[in-house]
Order: structure tokens, then C-alpha cells, then sequence
């Protein structure tokens, strides 16, 4: 196992920047998802690490080892990509047998090997079958078969579980971070989805047009994104982040809209007056807010735009001032669309985020 370091790490092609002067820090055991959008350039970055790709500028070191100039092969990764080159003349078992064979270990042990990795990725009944036979979902866990087989210094995964129906995607996270951490395998994992990050992860770096939006834990991301764009990436429902003006009174800051005032104060209070902003949007997560038939000091006032049953929970859209607030409540509650309703917030949980440039201001 190994700590992996990029370093001002560029990724140029021709005109295209693909990844802009990223800094990340993988611990030596540490599971790291590099999460973002379609074209945000977290798959270059998987392939500069794999080696797949030259590196424009800057370095990637494994320990204290630049790696820039080494060939895949020496560079100890595994690595399971979306698009899964397996042997097409061999079978489900020998493609998984192979990296174990092409390291010299003995029959017995690569046959118990292969057959533990089929079991717990429920393909051993599949085990003499050809890729060709095979549907996509079996072939992408025959990939993370043949890599979770052996115990390289680095995991690479590129999506390896996008092609999986929910329930068996949903058992696959289980299982590949149960691993992970079992073995203390340093792993990168990309990923567009951000339930799949935040379920995974130790840490995650979110990326957005080739930048490195915001690297930290789980809980840190969620809780306090540094800008609107990780706001609304993460999290779903998504956070409502609804564009207020700042005004004081009596030297009190609050935000104003067509639909409602919020008095500020302590923390956020201050850093509206700090920031000297005429706008900001005003953030909040849907669980974060109460909804009621029942008026109360401060509340909001709307009318129930949709209700929409989340399973356990139900998400109530209110609209206020031709704004909607997403509200997650419990489906026991009552309001009828184009009803009213009012909705209460405690600001323990609220964010205030710059208009202009969207970066968090608290
Ligand atoms: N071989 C290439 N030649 C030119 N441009 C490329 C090439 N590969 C990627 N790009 C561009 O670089 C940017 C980042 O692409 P990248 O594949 O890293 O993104 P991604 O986040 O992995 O996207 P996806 O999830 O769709 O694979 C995109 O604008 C893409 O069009």
C-alpha cells in the first residue's frame, strides 16, 4: 500500500484543458472518490494515474516515487474502467485467474481465490462461460473480479459498477468498501454519483470543468460546501439555494425576497455585513426545513407547489414569491397542492453563499 500525491497536475488535449492545476493527497489505505459531472475530467485524471494518459504537466508520486515516466505495469495498480477489456477466448475463471497466474502464485491458491471473488460477486455459476456469453452487468463484476483477486499497492476504479441494476449496485458499494478496508488498499474511485461518493468515500474530491472544487470528507462536503456548485452537486434532494437581497435595519442584516424576510444573526449575520454583498443566495437542505399548516413567528409563507413520495419521506415543493422551497416532511403531513402552508428553518443549518461568485461566505 502507498500514499499517492498529485501535483499541480495538468491535462492538456490540444486546445482542451481537461484538468487544471489539481492538488490531491490520497492517504496510504485511504478510499478517495473523485466525484463530478460528465466532462469534468476526473476519468483523465484516473488515466494519468493508470498511466494511460501522459501527464501535460506537474507529477503524480506513489510514496516518495514519481511515477510520470512508468510503464502501467510497474506501477502496482489494479484498476477496473468502465469499458472492461476482458479476454474474449477465455473463460469467466481463467480471466479472473490471470493476474495471479502472470504472478507465479500456485494453482490451488488461484482457484480458492477466484472462487471467493465469484462468490461474493455473485458470478460463480458463470465461472466457464466466455465474456461473449455474458450480459454487460456480469462483465463489469468478471473486471472487478479479476482485480479484487490480487492485493496490488493501488485500486483504480473508473464507474466499475454503472452498469448494475440499483439493488445489486447498492450491495456492490457494501461490498467493495467493505474490502477495501478489509485489505487497506489505497483506492481512487470516480464517480458521477454523488450518493455513491458520499456512501464510499473517506474523503472526496469534487471536481467541475477540470477544476478541484472542494477535497474533504463526507460529512464536511455535505455539510459545508464551499460554493453552490458543490451545494447543488451533492445531496438529493438538492439544497434550495434561493437568491436573496441583504438589507439592515437598525443595523440588524436580513435577506429579503419577493416572498419572505429572514432577521440574521451570530455567525450569519456577521458575514453578511462582513462581505458588504448586496445579494446572496440563502442555502438550506430540504431536511433542514418544517413544514406546517400552521402559521408561526417567522415562518414562511407559500402555497404547496407538488408532493412527491420519497419512500419513507415525502418532498413537499412550496412556492413563495415565484420561488420553490424543496422540503423534506414526513408523508403524514396534510397540505393539499395550492393549499397554504408555512415553513420554519433553524439557521444552525443555513449557508450564505456570495451571488456573484458563488462561494460560500460563512
Ligand atoms: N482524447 C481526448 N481528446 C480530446 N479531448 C478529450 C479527450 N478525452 C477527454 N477529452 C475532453 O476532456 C474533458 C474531460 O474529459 P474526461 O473524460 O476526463 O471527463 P469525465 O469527467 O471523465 O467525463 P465522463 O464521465 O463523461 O467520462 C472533456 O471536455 C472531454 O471532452
Amino acid at each position: 500500500m502507498v500514499a499517492i500525491s498529485i501535483e499541480n497536475v495538468w491535462k492538456y488535449y490540444g486546445e482542451t484543458v481537461a484538468v487544471q492545476d489539481l492538488n490531491l493527497e490520497c492517504r496510504d489505505g485511504e478510499f478517495v472518490c473523485v466525484l463530478g459531472p460528465s466532462g469534468c475530467g476526473k476519468s483523465s485524471t484516473m488515466r494519468m494515474l493508470a498511466g494511460l494518459e501522459h501527464i501535460s504537466a506537474g507529477q503524480i508520486l506513489f510514496g516518495d516515487k514519481r511515477i510520470n515516466e512508468l510503464a502501467p505495469k510497474d506501477r502496482d495498480i489494479a484498476m477496473v474502467f468502465e469499458n472492461y477489456a476482458l479476454y474474449p477466448h477465455k473463460t469467466v475463471a481463467e480471466n479472473m485467474a490471470n493476474p495471479l497466474r502472470m504472478a507465479g502464485v500456485d494453482k490451488a491458491t488461484v482457484t480458492k481465490k477466484v472462487l471467493d471473488a465469484a462468490k461474493l460477486l455473485e458470478i460463480d455459476h458463470l465461472l466457464d462461460r466466455k465474456p461473449v456469453e455474458l450480459s454487460g452487468g456480469q462483465k463489469q463484476r468478471v473486471a472487478i473480479g479479476r482485480v479484487i483477486v490480487r492485493q496490488p499497492a493501488v485500486y483504480l476504479f473508473d464507474e466499475p459498477i454503472a452498469h448494475l441494476d440499483a439493488k445489486l449496485r447498492a450491495r456492490m458499494r457494501t461490498e467493495l468498501k467493505h474490502l477495501q478496508q478489509h485489505q487497506g488498499v489505497t483506492t481512487v474511485y470516480v464517480t458521477h454519483d454523488q450518493l455513491e461518493a458520499l456512501s464510499m468515500a473517506d474523503r472526496i474530491a469534487v471536481m467541475h470543468d477540470g477544476v478541484l472544487q472542494q477535497f474533504g470528507t463526507p460529512a464536511e462536503i455535505y455539510s459545508n460546501p464551499v460554493n453552490t456548485w458543490v451545494a447543488g452537486f451533492v445531496g438529493e434532494p438538492t439544497m434550495n439555494l434561493i437568491l436573496t437581497e441583504v438589507a439592515t435595519e437598525a443595523d440588524r442584516p436580513k435577506l429579503t425576497h419577493k416572498g419572505f424576510t429572514i432577521d440574521l444573526d451570530g455567525q450569519l449575520g456577521e458575514a453578511a455585513l462582513r462581505g458588504n454583498e448586496k445579494a446572496l443566495r440563502f442555502g438550506i437542505r430540504p431536511e433542514n426545513l418544517k413544514v406546517s399548516l400552521e402559521r408561526s413567528p417567522g415562518a414562511i409563507e407559500g402555497t404547496v407547489y407538488t408532493r412527491q413520495l420519497l419512500g419513507s419521506d415525502l418532498l413537499v415543493e412550496v412556492e413563495t414569491g415565484n420561488d420553490h422551497f424543496r422540503v423534506r416532511t414526513s408523508p403524514a403531513f396534510e397540505g393539499e397542492v395550492d393549499r397554504p402552508c408555512y415553513i420554519s428553518y433553524d439557521l444552525g443549518h443555513a449557508h450564505l453563499f456570495s451571488a456573484e461568485t458563488g462561494q460560500s461566505i460563512v
